[in-house]
């Protein structure tokens, strides 16, 4: 024992070992605490640092980084850039650019907070638009301890892109037993751009916002979660206009379905009106070119024989279809609603029945004051209006909102020979 003493007092007293100990022990303790502020980083993250992963092949990949783009100009000075090419059938082509940050390390404050944004891009790639392109990841962190934060930042970027995306009304037509898109999506109408007699756009839009609210109350009670609209009068009153401006106004799409086409049959028919794409507005238009009454004369049936091979009662069971959890919008238009068999548009399968008839006085101000209305100068007084109003009424005669459009467009920016030359309006060409 007395020897170990010896021989560790000796140990200390060297100064080479002396120097050598207190190295090793510097080493071990810069190792420790090396290993603990790891350790307590990876603490601090996961229990102070909220974070985001996002990946490329997510469509809400480019919303995000545009948000941040759009809301840190100052912070991020890194960017790269997407461009969008467009060419025209004329050759004709526009060019867009897109600046996202670029890889690397970003921040930006959202809601005065300090977001780090990591965008990293991987070796591996992936399947993009018909392309391969890198596998992409942003990383979003931030302090703080409310999970939601950086959720509802990417439902705000979500719901800016979207306000933003131009998107037009997209019409289906039917090839053989499917819905086909019907050409490019067309430009949204406005619903008020069609001018009707005060009330009637907002009483079938008001009815149809309702029924599309009240999923739960059709399930609850076993009624079929379905509406039928009819909207008849004279040609060019605006019931095909109307039917544009609702389907806008909802973001959704139209059906249309000719009943007049040679090739379509009941079951063909029934196949459609029960496969229509969600949020889609089902229209047959001229639903009397198909249709007659059963009480009509024999010569009017004659001159409708062989106009189609959908019958009565195939449209009836069409419409009365399965019962299907998503909602279905019918509307169908005619001019003639008399020549209607009573069975088609009764409650259930008709529920809204609205007239679309010739031009009120009302309407013609409303068209002639809309029509001259110009965001630097007004060209309508009211004294014009009503000497238009006037003038339309001497013609002693009913006219219709699509006669009064083409005569204000011949006299597009010239409000007075609009109104000296009303005659035109009924003048036979
Ligand atoms: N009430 C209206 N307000 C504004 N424009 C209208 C109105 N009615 C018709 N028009 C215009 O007239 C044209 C024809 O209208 P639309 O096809 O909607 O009439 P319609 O009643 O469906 O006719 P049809 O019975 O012959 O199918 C469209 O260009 C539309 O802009």
């Amino acid at each position: 024992m007395a020897k170990i003493h010896e021989y560790l007092s000796s140990l200390t007293d060297n100064p080479y070992f002396g120097a050598g100990a207190g190295l090793a022990g510097l080493g071990i303790g810069l190792s420790v605490l090396r290993k603990s502020s790891i350790i307590a980083n990876a603490v601090i993250r996961r229990n102070c640092f909220i974070s985001l992963e996002i990946t490329n092949s997510d469509p809400a990949y480019p919303w995000l980084l545009n948000y941040i783009n759009r809301h840190s100009r100052r912070q991020t000075r890194h960017l790269t850039v997407n461009t969008f090419v467009r060419q025209g059938e004329s050759g004709k082509t526009d060019t867009a650019f897109r600046f996202l940050p670029g890889q690397g390390t970003h921040y930006f404050f959202y809601q005065g907070f300090p977001v780090l944004v990591e965008r990293q891009r991987e070796n591996q790639s992936i399947q993009k638009d018909g392309f391969r392109t890198p596998f992409e990841t942003v990383t979003l962190r931030t302090f703080g301890f409310d999970a939601t934060f950086l959720q509802r930042m990417l439902q705000k970027a979500t719901d800016e892109e979207l306000s933003h995306a131009e998107t037009g009304m997209v019409i289906y037509h039917a090839v053989g037993p499917e819905w086909r898109r019907f050409g490019p999506p067309r430009r949204k109408r406005p619903l008020d751009s069609i001018v009707l007699d005060a009330g009637i756009s907002d009483k079938i839009f008001n009815d149809l916002r309702e029924f599309l609210n009240s999923s739960k109350w059709y399930t609850d009670r076993g009624v079929p979660y379905r509406r039928g609209y009819l909207l008849y009068g004279p040609p060019g009153c605006g019931k095909s206009s109307f039917i544009s401006g609702i389907a806008s106004q909802l973001g959704y799409s139209v059906c249309m379905v000719s009943l007049s086409e040679r090739t379509l049959d009941d079951d063909r028919l029934n196949h459609l009106l029960n496969t229509a794409p969600p949020n889609s507005i089902v229209l047959l238009e001229d639903v009397d070119a198909a249709f007659h009454s059963r009480e009509d004369h024999p010569s009017l049936k004659a001159a409708y024989e062989g106009m189609t091979r959908v019958t009565l009662s195939g449209l009836l069971n069409a419409i009365d279809g399965v019962a299907c959890a998503e909602e279905r919008i019918l509307f169908m238009t005619t001019n003639y609603v008399e020549r209607l068999d009573p069975a088609l548009i009764r409650p259930g399968r008709i529920d809204v029945k609205e007239y679309f008839g010739n031009c009120t006085d009302y309407m013609i101000g409303q068209m002639f004051a809309r029509f001259y209305r110009d965001e630097q100068q007004q060209l309508a007084t009211e004294e014009l209006t009503q000497e238009f109003v006037a003038a339309v009424r001497r013609l002693s005669c009913d006219v219709s909102a699509a006669q009064i459009q083409g005569h204000l467009l011949k006299n597009k920016f010239d409000p007075l020979s609009a109104i000296h030359n009303a005659s035109d309006i009924v003048a036979k060409s």
